[in-house]
């Protein structure tokens, strides 16, 4: 099913814009939300989780009107926010057979086939004993997922769920929300580019609350194939060549010279070298063209 957002806008009581004019659509698969903190992603998925109402605009689901139908869009709602908030001291298969009971299902054993299957998906059957407390922070997200999935939702919305994960833990999230992705639409807000690359077939960038860019991850870095450039220079040098070159990112080597990598049409000076585009290329060039141009 497809969600189709149109000129949505939502403004705090403070006179923060956080979502302008924001029309975009989005179809079953992996979806990554990209941008840096404060663009606007929680805002946006709050709005589409009805937990917010917008000052304009408009949301469907397929055949949802979202924001004036709020209840139906929920029953195909799974939402994982920012942060899920105090977990009881109960074992996490207790606390979904309660959370499954909320959700209506009022037959034990259909009770127990939902609560064991989504246990399995989100790889935690072992552990299902154990108090949701006392669960490391991977452990938590993916009951995050679990929770969600109880109610078979058409429509998944996790907000920064990677954030504070460790490498092992954050590939078995990403694992988990693979899997969980295959048939429906999920829409996964992330400030890191590597979890786009790894885990999205479409994304967006988003920036002040306006979408920079929509495009898939491959489609994006094949668009700047030839157009990415490095050098090696030395770590005073990166005033200077940030004068002469649009620097989008630069790295430390272990002799502390500075790799620089440059966007460009051509080859900027005959010490570059022309490097495959990278993801956060795509990224850096979106944010840094979204920048107010400065007059002198
Ligand atoms: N409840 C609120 N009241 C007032 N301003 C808010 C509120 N929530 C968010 N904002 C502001 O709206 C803008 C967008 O915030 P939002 O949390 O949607 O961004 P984000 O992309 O999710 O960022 P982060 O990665 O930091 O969570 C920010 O300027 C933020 O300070």
């Amino acid at each position: 099913m497809k969600l189709v957002i149109e000129n949505l806008t939502k403004t705090y009581k403070n006179g923060v814009k956080a979502i302008d004019n924001l029309s975009i659509e989005i179809g079953t698969g992996m979806f990554g939300l990209l941008g840096p903190n404060g663009a606007g992603k929680s805002s946006l998925m709050r709005t589409i989780a009805t937990l917010q109402s917008p000052d304009s605009g408009s949301v469907t689901f397929g055949d949802i009107n979202v924001l004036e139908d709020n209840m139906s869009l929920r029953k195909v709602l799974g939402y994982l926010p920012q942060s899920f908030g105090v977990y009881p001291k109960m074992s996490a298969e207790d606390l979904l057979d309660y959370f499954a009971t909320l959700k209506g299902i009022a037959n034990k054993s259909e009770r127990n086939a939902i609560v064991k299957e989504v246990l399995e998906i989100t790889n935690l059957y072992d552990v299902r004993k154990k108090h949701v407390a006392g669960y490391s922070g991977g452990m938590k997200q993916r009951f995050g997922i679990a929770q969600l999935l109880l109610n078979n939702p058409k429509l998944i919305i996790v907000d920064e769920p990677t954030a504070g994960l460790d490498p092992a833990e954050r590939h078995r999230f990403l694992n988990v929300l693979r899997e969980v992705g295959t048939n429906c639409t999920v829409i996964f807000s992330t400030h890191i580019v590597e979890d786009v690359k790894e885990l999205c077939n479409e994304m967006a960038i988003l920036n002040g609350g306006r979408i920079l860019k929509h495009t898939t991850p491959q489609e994006a870095t094949n668009d700047l194939m030839g157009r990415i450039w490095e050098k090696t220079i030395g770590r005073d040098d990166l005033e200077e060549n940030e004068k002469l070159f649009n620097i989008l990112s630069s790295n430390y080597n272990q002799d502390n010279s500075l790799n620089i990598r440059v966007h460009s049409l051509e080859k900027p000076s005959d010490d570059f070298a022309s490097v495959t585009p990278q993801l956060d290329d795509v990224y850096f060039i979106a944010l840094k063209q979204d920048e107010p141009v400065l007059t002198s």
